[in-house]
């Protein structure tokens, strides 16, 4: 599990080290680590030795890790250049880079352009205006600079920890930020850089140790990415004997006659992703048009037998499949059974979710479930608010419902009530096509279906993540989202990079399941 934490987090762990005297030598590694970041980004292109780099150092230590790594540079032969953005930089640093050979040119008021197109043709551009310590965004001619450099679209931008003007607790964004290839961080991946907007900033993260990794474990990690490892881990797995009810049976309530396909995708991905059986209830032609894609599911308009869970509300439209979405809601509750609950079901919501029910908004759906919701404020809260500050908004869903929320976008977060949450973001940008969604619902519909009864007991699956019993649903979401993100890339992939469709990914799905189960060294089934 890839965890990160908020600045102040990484700052309070630094504390003790730095009442040690041990600063300066904390700097040294993370400017080390920045310069060997940097010269093997440059070196895919061409060789260090005279190829330009320039820093944009702020007045803070994160000004002092650019010049440092900037000097180390400029010893291995490249042509550097400082912007100083304040009057007052790290001494030693500027000091340091001076003694290399550095050239240092001043930001002032005016000249903010003209030092834009003077460094944007440069090999690489290191951003150290702002770190951890930042209040805000950057202002003034910094914000010039950077607005100007963002037109110019440098050729290799490289973030000091990371981007300036990155919320480093909550990934907001103040802008301009000027959007890094790569983002080099000290010590632990600050929480921005693994949620939207930041980490939309943020290129590639690499993470430089300087010593503090082991003290750092210690605290409560304010998002939790699983790796393909974790994943693999969590997966269900068929035993033996297993017959196709104890494999797990997920009920489906799903399209309409308006939008039949949401119902095609969603019981095809659940029995694609492993569900012993899918229960299918809505309107005949619909159910027709199921069972045409789907022929081992079961049709049941009217009272579906036994399921171990639900998958509730993608495409439905109109009174009589909102009535059976409805049943369904009330039977689950009733049978304390874990629910998947999207699109046209969220508005059925009973007044406490238990932690298995699990939330599937997109932002503006989230946006539409907060403004209903009696405990949020008289201001209504818009789709553009949660894609600014969607750790927040995914957060205060889950506390305010009661479920699980699984908030989709480029990088989904699912938030548990207790304020656990985890990021994934294994997709493509092609992934945002219709339908999309109703193969996620399909995916989780089937793990929760296959989970169910297991996932309390479960100990060896869930064990070096670190959570309550009560946070593994949001675990086992995190575990849908990474597949279907997965499955897009890859599907993607086949075709060279191009363009995909919902069908597309949902066929990628078993493929996706199999080689992570492989990289588990699990037995074949
Ligand atoms: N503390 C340590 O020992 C280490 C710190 N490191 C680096 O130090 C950084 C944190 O250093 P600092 O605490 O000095 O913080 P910053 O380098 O982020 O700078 C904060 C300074 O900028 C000013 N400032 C804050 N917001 C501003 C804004 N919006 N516009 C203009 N100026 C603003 C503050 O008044 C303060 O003087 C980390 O991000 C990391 O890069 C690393 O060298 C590793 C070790
Ligand atoms: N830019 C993106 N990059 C990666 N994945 C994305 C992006 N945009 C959307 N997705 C994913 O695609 C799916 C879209 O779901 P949704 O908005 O419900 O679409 P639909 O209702 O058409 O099925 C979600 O799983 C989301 O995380
Ligand atoms: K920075």
């Amino acid at each position: 599990m890839i965890s990160a934490f908020t600045g102040q987090q990484i700052r309070d762990t630094e504390q003790p080290l730095l009442d040690a005297g041990e600063g300066a030598v904390l700097m040294q590694r993370a400017a080390y680590g920045l310069a060997q970041a940097v010269a093997r980004e440059v070196k895919t292109r061409r060789t260090l030795a005279g190829a330009s780099v320039t820093v944009l150092a702020g007045k803070g230590n994160n000004g002092g890790d650019g010049l440092f790594a900037a000097a180390l540079l400029a010893r291995r032969g490249m042509r550097a250049t400082a912007v100083l953005a304040a009057a007052e930089v790290h001494q030693q640093a500027l000091a340091a880079f001076a003694a290399a050979g550095g050239r240092t040119l001043y930001l002032e008021p005016g000249n903010a352009e003209e030092l834009a197109v003077l460094c944007a043709g440069d090999d690489a551009i290191i951003d150290a205006l702002l770190g951890t310590g930042a209040r805000g965004g950057l202002r003034g001619p910094s914000a010039e600079l950077v607005a100007s450099l963002q037109e110019l679209r440098p050729r290799l931008v490289v973030a000091c920890d990371l981007p300036s003007g990155l919320d480093a607790n909550t990934g907001e964004v103040h802008w301009p930020v000027l959007e890094a290839d790569v983002t080099v961080t000290f010590g632990g991946v600050k929480a921005g850089l693994m949620t939207d907007p930041g980490e939309g900033c943020a290129g590639r993260v690499h993470v430089v140790e300087i010593g503090i990794e082991e003290s750092l474990e210690s605290q409560q990690p304010e998002l939790r990415r699983l790796t393909s490892r974790d994943v693999g881990a969590v997966l269900p797995h068929p035993g033996r004997r297993a017959h196709k009810y104890s494999r797990g049976v997920l009920g489906v309530v799903a399209g309409s006659v308006r939008f039949a396909g949401a119902a095609v995708l969603g019981v095809h991905a659940a029995a694609l992703a492993g569900a012993g059986m899918v229960r299918y209830a809505g309107p005949q032609t619909v159910g027709q048009l199921v069972l045409a894609q789907t022929p081992e599911a079961l049709w049941e308009p009217d009272e579906p037998g036994r399921v171990q869970a639900w998958l509730l509300g993608s495409g439905v439209d109109g009174k009589e499949q909102l009535a059976r979405a409805k049943d369904a809601a009330a039977a689950a509750l009733a049978a304390d059974l874990p629910v998947v609950v999207d699109a046209g079901a969220l508005s059925l919501l009973p007044e406490r979710c238990p932690p298995h029910w699990i939330l599937t908004p997109h932002a503006g759906e989230l946006a539409t479930l907060l403004d209903s919701l009696p405990s949020t404020g008289e201001v209504a809260v818009t789709r553009d608010d949660v894609e600014s500050r969607p750790l927040h908004f995914v957060r205060q869903a889950a506390e305010q419902t009661g479920a699980t929320v699984l908030l989709k976008g480029a990088t989904t977060l699912v938030a548990s009530p207790s304020g656990v949450v985890f990021s994934q973001s294994e997709g493509t940008a092609w992934m945002a096509t219709a339908g999309s969604g109703d193969v996620l619902g399909g995916v989780l519909g089937a793990l929760l279906a296959q989970c169910a009864e297991t996932i309390k007991d479960d100990d060896g699956a869930y064990a070096g993540l670190g959570l309550d019993v009560a946070d593994r649903w949001a675990a086992l979401a995190a575990v849908a989202a990474s597949v279907h993100g997965r499955a897009g890339s890859a599907a993607s992939a086949e075709l060279a990079g191009g363009p995909i469709t919902a069908s597309a990914i949902m066929a990628a799905v078993p493929r996706v399941l199999g080689s992570l189960n492989a990289e588990c060294d699990r037995p074949r089934p």
